[in-house]
């Protein structure tokens, strides 16, 4: 096998996320349930005849060698030499991003997890799907959710994952067309760090049309970016509206796809938004 095509990185949506605590290195402890959903990048990788990790896309604000994609390739690469003594082949990797950056709907780390994920199978590495996920969590929170490949209950800095079973639902995703930086809202003094924990039990016995829980990231991020709010208020007139991970993108749960295409029908033309439908697992995880 030389090239692997059209192999899809989906978003996450964090369907409530509370934060309970702070480790000594800053880092904070969080519990929250990821939403895989049907919507997302897709990435084609083709092997190179020397050794050189290449991002054949541009991708406007994202130079190559800060690129997750490059920075999970080049830490896979590493390994391999580490484990049987030669560099494998380098790789084209070309992406079709969709996914808006800072969005909170994790579309750096989903790119990232792919890319460990595809360049294991393409240079036949045998690396196992924990040993994927420990070497992507040093290079985003999320990472390893993508790779463990279902809708999980997250503890942890969201690396502690069991799998939970979410509404088979669709979702209005708007993007109020602001960048969060995740750093700065962890970093507020306004954030609350002391939600008492739930357990996995109180998620899957929830019922109600209200969400479980809250996003405790929200009440900072909406503060520093009025539109934020604004589109928190604007989706709320039709469900429980919030936002997903550490913003920007605001959420909101509908039954069915016509019941999406009729708000998306409304969205005001300053906002993008999208619908999406919620997943199970993780749809290139199923291929592998
Ligand atoms: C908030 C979530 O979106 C939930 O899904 C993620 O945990 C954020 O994941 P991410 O965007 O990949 O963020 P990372 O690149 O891992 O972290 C960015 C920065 O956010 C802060 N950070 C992140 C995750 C965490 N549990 N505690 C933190 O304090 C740290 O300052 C860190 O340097
Ligand atoms: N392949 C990539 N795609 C998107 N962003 C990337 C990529 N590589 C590096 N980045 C950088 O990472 C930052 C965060 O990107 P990402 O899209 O994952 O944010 P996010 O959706 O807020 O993630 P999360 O939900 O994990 O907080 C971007 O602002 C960008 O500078």
């Amino acid at each position: 096998m030389t090239e692997l095509k059209n192999c899809p990185a989906p978003a996450k949506l964090n369907l409530f996320l509370h934060v309970t605590g702070r480790r000594p290195d800053g880092y904070h402890l969080l519990q929250t349930v990821f939403q895989l959903i049907d919507h997302g990048d897709t990435l084609h990788f083709t092997l190179r005849d020397d050794t050189a990790l290449r991002r054949v896309t541009d991708l406007p604000g994202v130079p190559e060698e800060s690129d997750l994609i490059i920075r999970a390739a080049q830490l896979l690469q590493a390994e391999v030499r580490r484990r049987t003594g030669s560099l494998p082949r380098g790789v084209d990797i070309a992406i079709d991003k969709v996914l808006p950056m800072g969005g909170g709907v994790g579309g750096g780390s989903s790119d990232a997890a792919t890319t460990l994920m595809a360049l294991n199978q393409l240079w036949n590495a045998g690396l196992g799907k924990q040993e994927l996920m420990d070497l992507g969590l040093p290079l985003g929170a999320d990472i390893p959710f993508f790779i463990f490949g279902e809708s999980a209950f997250a503890e942890g800095v969201g690396e502690a994952l069991q799998p939970v079973c979410t509404p088979d639902c669709w979702y209005v995703v708007i993007e109020p067309g602001v960048m969060v930086p995740t750093a700065a809202i962890f970093g507020s003094e306004h954030l609350t760090r002391n939600t008492p924990a739930v357990n996995i039990a109180d998620f899957s016995s929830h019922s109600g049309t209200a969400g479980f829980g809250k996003n405790d990231l929200q009440q900072v991020a909406t503060k520093l970016f009025p539109p934020v709010a604004e589109a928190v208020e604007w989706l709320g007139a039709y469900g429980d509206a919030r936002m997903t991970g550490s913003g920007a993108c605001v959420f909101s749960a509908v039954a069915t796809e016509a019941d999406a295409d009729a708000v998306l029908a409304k969205v005001p033309a300053k906002w993008q938004a999208w619908k999406a439908r919620s997943l199970h697992h993780h749809p290139f995880t199923a291929k592998l």
